[in-house]
């Protein structure tokens, strides 16, 4: 078996190549994930400085349940974890 049917798992060149060439989009997409997330956390940090340098809390939890709600909303059950896991990286633990 050639390296590119090992790699993908596909038993034929032509799922191979079809695997091959989804896994490059995939890639691509998770990219552009990892830089919206970073975006995200920036523009998160931007919000929690302001309203720590003016005397509040870097945490507001009824922003969070509408953040949470959100991803729920339009990914079901795992879009909960999943806007649990973006706002530990956006504020850290708690
Ligand atoms: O919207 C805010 O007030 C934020 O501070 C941003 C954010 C978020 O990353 O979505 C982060 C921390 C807060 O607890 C709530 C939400």
């Amino acid at each position: 078996m050639s390296d590119v049917l090992d790699k993908t798992g596909a038993r034929t060149d032509e799922a191979a190549g079809v695997i091959s060439g989804a896994r490059e989009r995939i890639d691509a997409i998770d990219d552009r994930i990892i830089g919206l997330v970073q975006e995200r956390m920036a523009v998160s940090a931007v919000i929690q400085e302001e309203r720590i340098a003016s005397g509040g809390r870097r945490v507001n939890l009824s922003r969070e349940m509408e953040v949470l709600g959100h991803y729920r909303e339009a990914l079901g059950k795992p879009g909960t974890s999943l806007a649990m896991t973006l706002l530990e990286l956006c504020r850290g633990r708690i």
